[in-house]
């Protein structure tokens, strides 16, 4: 009898593609702390759009796994303002490097969705077999679209060609790395850089954008690449699987949160001609949790962490 060979073997070359950006610098450092071969390129050394340098580059170094954390990412801002881009490079990255994947024989291969795939207004926590049950949150809905259309990808690989393919659904994450940029950040750095800004120029006001209601779930990055480890380890399924802490909070509770950590005192307008977005996504996280998952980074610790790193690297 021959046994399938291990899902995530200890001397496996893992290919991570987005490794400069939060989330594959994170998996990349996991991955090469636990002593796996880490290949990688930078954008200027290949745009993941274009699929033959894409399939070349896998033919010519035949990773045994691949981590597909390269895409259009930001905050609803540069959603809403950039749909086109949001759409179609992350079509066309999914593309290439999938179909490069299976030309190149790629074993294991971990597509990272979002949490906004599910509908704007799926029963809280979000399981995952509310997948395309209802309509989208507009603001990130052709993003959203593309996942989804990832999602498809990997079953279709699964079923038609018994490739050991997984998805996993990450929700909202922040961490070392992270983009801070005003305008097309997430919140959480967005966040960090306004109040920071704010106690540097005396200000007593910060604007922020909505109306500080809406709910979300922050993970650390860390503990996201943990997780993407542990999934490559131990599952090997066609249904996404939701990576999140199981608790959110509120938008202006997360900005009194970040008030402390940057030393703000002052008082907090919200700019209501700004979009809220979905009103709340809390993932369950259930099936994450029976792999044996479980969080450690604090929202306050990963927050104070955060900043830190920001503080040392702004101006460089
Ligand atoms: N950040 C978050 O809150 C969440 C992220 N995710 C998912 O996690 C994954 C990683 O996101 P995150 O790390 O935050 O994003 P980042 O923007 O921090 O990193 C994305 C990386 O992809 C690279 N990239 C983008 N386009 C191309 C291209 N055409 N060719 C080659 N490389 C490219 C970027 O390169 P360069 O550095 O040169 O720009 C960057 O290294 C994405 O799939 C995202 O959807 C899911 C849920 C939440
Ligand atoms: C990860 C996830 O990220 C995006 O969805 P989002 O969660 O809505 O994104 P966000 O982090 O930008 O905002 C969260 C909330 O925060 C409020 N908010 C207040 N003040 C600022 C602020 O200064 N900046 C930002 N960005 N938001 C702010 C903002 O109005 C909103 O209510 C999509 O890309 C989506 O596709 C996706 O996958």
């Amino acid at each position: 009898m021959t046994t399938a060979p291990a899902l995530l073997p200890a001397t496996a070359r893992v290919y991570v593609a987005g490794h400069r950006g939060l989330v594959g610098s994170a998996v990349a450092r996991h991955l090469a702390a636990e002593g796996h071969e880490v290949i990688t390129r930078t954008r200027a050394e290949l745009d993941l759009r274009e699929p033959g340098p894409t399939a070349r580059m896998l033919r010519d170094t035949r990773p045994d796994v691949l981590v597909l954390a390269a895409a259009k990412v930001g905050g609803i801002m540069a959603n809403s303002t950039y749909p086109v881009e949001f759409l179609e490079d992350n079509l066309r990255i999914q593309l290439s490097v999938l179909a490069g994947a299976h030309a190149a024989d790629v074993d294991r291969l971990l597509f990272l969705g979002s949490s906004c795939i599910y509908p704007k207004h799926a029963d809280q926590p979000i399981r995952e077999d509310a997948l395309l049950t209802g309509a989208l949150e507009p603001t990130n809905e052709p993003y959203a679209l593309a996942k989804i259309a990832g999602i498809g990808q990997v079953r279709s690989y699964r079923r038609q060609y018994g490739r050991r393919w997984i998805s996993a659904m990450p929700t909202n994450l922040y961490g070392p790395g992270d983009n801070f940029d005003p305008e097309t950040s997430h919140v959480l750095p967005g966040l960090l850089r306004r109040f920071h800004e704010a106690v540097a120029a005396g200000s007593e006001e910060v604007l922020l954008w909505g109306s500080g209601t809406p709910r979300r779930e922050f993970l650390h990055s860390d503990d996201l690449a943990r997780a993407c480890v542990a999934l490559l380890r131990a599952y090997d399924g066609p249904d996404p699987v939701n990576v999140g802490c199981g608790e959110d909070v509120t938008i202006a509770e997360l900005a009194a949160l970040v008030a402390e950590v940057t030393g703000f005192t002052g008082r907090v307008v919200w700019d209501t001609s700004r979009p809220d977005g979905t009103p709340r996504k809390l993932l369950d996280v259930g099936r994450l949790r029976k792999l044996g998952f479980e969080p450690s980074v604090a929202l306050a610790d990963g927050v104070r962490d955060t900043y830190r790193w920001w503080l040392g690297h702004k101006d460089s």
